[in-house]
């Protein structure tokens, strides 16, 4: 279930700061010509402004993060308008996005350069002057140490005549901000630096929240092509259409599913009515239970699965690997450790294990999980892709070598000092490993780490079962029929899961549907 409540006002508790309490009234009464507290139905228009984006040197990201939130908040935004830094287009938009929603935001140009005209382009909307600000002045010579007014450095405190300011308060340090939000009528300008959009958006999002809408969203995953489930999505349309959106999403990358469908509606019970008329409807066992955080759910899932009396061949199994990498953080510090990783199924399943007992170790430790990637040969481009992906996911510091394994844990012996023990997915099964330990010091010859097997006696069938149960990012080949991965040149296909259908094409079934783990390296040379 995913309702998004709203989040809760910014601004509350107490401020102190007499000096600006004309200022903070405005925010307390968000007060303009279109929007009252009555309108039930509010809406939003984005103008971003900027040459950059147009030009592609720039990806605007400002838009997406404002229509979330606003929605979060149950702000309907009706259009995004990205436009060039010129003072007519500035002002047109911006006095028929006004005349035509509740509120207008606009994102960038705020700044002190001469393609910096958003205040004086709101201005002409309105058809006012841009003047100095006092405060703002103030606050200006206060950041750029100038005294000087006619430095460009004090453009910024150049605003629109009848413009308010708002200051926001940080949430958790009660800080009020340094720099204000300038506001006039229904329109709120942000700086286009995403931070500091974000920021300030944080602070004062307060003055959107409309207080008669919650979204309800409910998200079902679907695992059969659109094309064949489009009937029963039209048919659901058709009868809930005037009380629920329903939006349908194909994902052609996903492992888990292949249609991601959305209700919303301001109503809980409509919503519940057209899930339940869709899982009625959709073929019987299409629906996917999927869980669309498994990462940041990893602690929560993983020791969920351990503290209860399930006795299945997989609690077993998570229970006792998760116990040996407990020891390994309990035997080393945090920087004496690493994960092996380099994008295989089963360091894989080790590192999203690994990244449970750490976050719960450590719940409040800022410094990343460390992790190993010895690239070597000629890596497939969905490794290095899946690598990073994993790194966003599980928030590693990967540490990268170039080199052939055994040479490239010499150097990192002189570019990593502190580390000691590394991590592993090897299994039993692995070539010269049938008499590894799960604390095993690397061979005579080879430089000198701990080597931790915490899946050593897992089948290949377990790795496959752990990772689909709890809907871990894997790398796409396996999805393409690869069961163990090397580099370009040695890899290919496991020929037991060819399939060859009527006209003579081949194709791959996944890697996890590999009955027979035995034949896991039949792909390899
Ligand atoms: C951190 C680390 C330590 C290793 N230590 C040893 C070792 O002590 N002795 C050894 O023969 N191989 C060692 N290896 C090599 C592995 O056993 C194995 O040959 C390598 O991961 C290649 O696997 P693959 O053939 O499945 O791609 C080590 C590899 C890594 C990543
Ligand atoms: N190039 C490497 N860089 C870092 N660690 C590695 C590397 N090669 C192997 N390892 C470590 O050794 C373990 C066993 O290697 P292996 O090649 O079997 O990878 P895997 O994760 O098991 O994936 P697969 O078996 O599908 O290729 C890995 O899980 C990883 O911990
Ligand atoms: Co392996
Ligand atoms: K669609
Ligand atoms: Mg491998």
């Amino acid at each position: 279930m995913n309702v998004l409540f709203r989040k809760t006002n910014a601004i509350s508790g107490k401020l102190s700061a007499a000096s600006r309490i004309s200022v903070l009234n405005n925010h307390f009464c968000p007060r303009n010509h279109l929007f009252n507290m009555a309108d039930n139905n509010p809406t939003a228009g984005i103008i971003i402004i900027g040459d950059e984006i147009l030009k592609g040197h720039v990806m605007d990201t400002n838009s997406r993060f404002l229509s979330r939130r606003l929605f979060a908040l149950g702000v309907k935004v009706k259009k995004i308008s990205v436009i060039s830094d010129d003072l007519d287009v500035i002002a047109k938009e911006v006095a028929e996005f006004s005349q035509s929603f509740t509120h207008v935001i606009t994102s960038g140009g705020v700044g002190p350069t001469h393609d910096d005209l958003t205040f004086e382009g709101v201005a002409k909307a309105f058809g006012e002057e841009v003047v100095a600000h006092p405060e703002l002045v103030d606050l200006c010579k206060e950041f750029f140490g100038t005294d000087d007014l006619k430095s460009p450095k004090l453009k910024m405190a150049l605003i629109p005549k009848s413009a308010k300011l708002h200051f926001g308060m940080n949430k958790q340090t009660k800080q009020i901000a340094k720099y204000p939000l300038v506001n006039i009528r229904n329109v709120y300008m942000f700086p286009g630096v995403p931070q500091l959009l974000e920021k300030s958006f944080d602070m004062l999002q307060s003055i959107f929240a409309n207080p008669h809408t919650i979204f309800h969203v409910r998200e079902v995953y679907v695992d059969r092509d659109e094309v064949l489930i489009t009937p029963i999505i039209n048919d659901t349309d058709a009868r809930f259409h005037d009380r629920v959106v329903l939006g349908s999403y194909p994902d052609f990358y996903n492992s888990y599913y292949k249609v991601k469908l959305t209700l919303e509606s301001d109503n809980q019970q409509n919503v519940d009515e057209a899930q339940k008329f869709l899982m009625e409807n959709l073929p019987h066992g299409s629906v996917v239970n999927y869980e669309k955080d498994p990462c940041g759910t990893a602690s929560e899932h993983v020791y969920g699965i351990i503290k209860t009396e399930d006795s299945s061949h997989l609690a077993v199994n998570v229970r006792h690997a998760t116990r040996v990498i407990e020891q390994a953080f309990e035997k080393y510090k945090p920087e004496e450790l690493c994960i092996g990783f380099n994008g295989g199924k089963d360091c894989t399943a080790l590192l999203h294990l690994t990244y449970a007992v750490y976050r719960t170790k450590y719940p409040d430790e800022t410094r990343r999980l460390q992790a190993l990637y010895i690239r070597r040969g000629q890596p497939f481009p969905e490794i290095e892709l899946f690598t990073k992906i994993a790194k966003d996911n599980y928030h590693l510091e990967i540490i990268t070598i170039h080199d052939k394994i055994k040479e490239a844990l010499f150097e990192l012996k002189s570019t990593h000092p502190t580390l000691k023990a590394v991590i592993m997915g090897t299994r039993r099964s692995d070539p010269y490993c049938e008499n590894l330990e799960e604390f095993s010091p690397t061979d005579p010859g080879w430089a000198e780490y701990m080597r931790i097997n915490p899946i050593l006696d897992w089948s290949y069938k377990d790795v496959w079962t752990f990772i689909r149960t709890f809907n871990i990012p894997y790398c796409s080949l396996y999805d393409r029929g690869y069961t163990s991965l090397g580099s370009m040149e040695n890899t290919h296909p496991n020929p037991g899961l060819q399939v060859v259908d009527s006209k003579g094409i081949i194709s791959y079934k996944p890697a996890y549907m590999l009955a027979n783990g035995d034949s896991e390296r039949a792909g390899r040379n």
